[in-house]
């Protein structure tokens, strides 16, 4: 299972992280966060860090030329769509960064929401689903309705996010089996502050699901 543990700001909290056992590492490209990180923070957070562990940037109606000029100066794997990016947005991504990989992140208001998913079947690798929140794009600390979702299938990875924290993560992968998982504010002090304790009891509690 993929862990990927989102809105990291400093240097000596990402390689905590990435030592403790995450496989992946979030980065937050959006202005308006306060999460917000520039590229040479990215540079010197990434420098310290294992080659394997993927290191994926989030973005939001960003243009696409912006972001490609971001993945050559940074060690970015991964890029994570968190605006109203559409399908051919993404396909033309997909052509700028053949390499790298495109996450489609989908803020989950209903069931209507998560049906809508599959116009992005064919434009992206992999997905993501985040609570909706009429002001705030991301790191929200809010839940998705886990049972609506048990029927969610999609032909292509996914993460779940949203909310999770290391007291609801055994319920919510009891529920469901995303190939992988998102947490921010759930192992946060403060936004952007990761709480290293807390990191280390989700990743305790998701050791049985690893393998999954
Ligand atoms: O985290 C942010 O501040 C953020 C801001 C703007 C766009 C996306 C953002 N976060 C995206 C993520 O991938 C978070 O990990 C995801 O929303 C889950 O957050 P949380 O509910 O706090 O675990």
């Amino acid at each position: 299972m993929r862990i990927k543990i989102c809105g990291i700001t400093q240097p000596d909290q990402g390689r905590a992280i990435a030592n403790l056992g995450a496989t992946a590492l979030g980065f937050i490209l959006v202005p308006s966060s306060p999460r917000y990180v520039k590229i040479q923070q990215i540079n010197a957070i990434t420098a310290a860090i294992p080659d394997k562990i993927d290191l994926i940037g989030v973005f939001a109606d960003e243009q696409p030329e912006i972001i490609q000029q971001i993945t050559i100066k940074t060690p970015l794997t991964s890029v994570q769509l968190h605006g109203r990016e559409s399908p051919e947005y993404c396909q033309k991504l997909r052509q700028l960064l053949p390499d790298r990989e495109i996450i489609k992140a989908l803020r989950i208001k209903d069931r209507e929401s998560w049906e809508k998913s599959a116009i992005y079947f064919n434009s992206v690798d992999t997905l993501l689903l985040d609570a909706y929140h009429p002001q705030l794009l991301g790191g929200t600390g809010h839940t998705l309705d886990w049972q609506a979702l048990a029927s969610f299938s999609p032909p292509l990875p996914w993460f779940l996010a949203g909310g999770l924290n290391p007291d609801n993560i055994s319920e919510a992968l009891t529920r469901l089996h995303p190939q992988g998982i998102d947490v921010s504010s759930g192992v946060e002090r403060s936004p952007g502050d990761k709480d290293l304790k807390k990191v280390a009891l989700l990743l305790e509690r998701l050791q049985k699901f690893r393998d999954q």
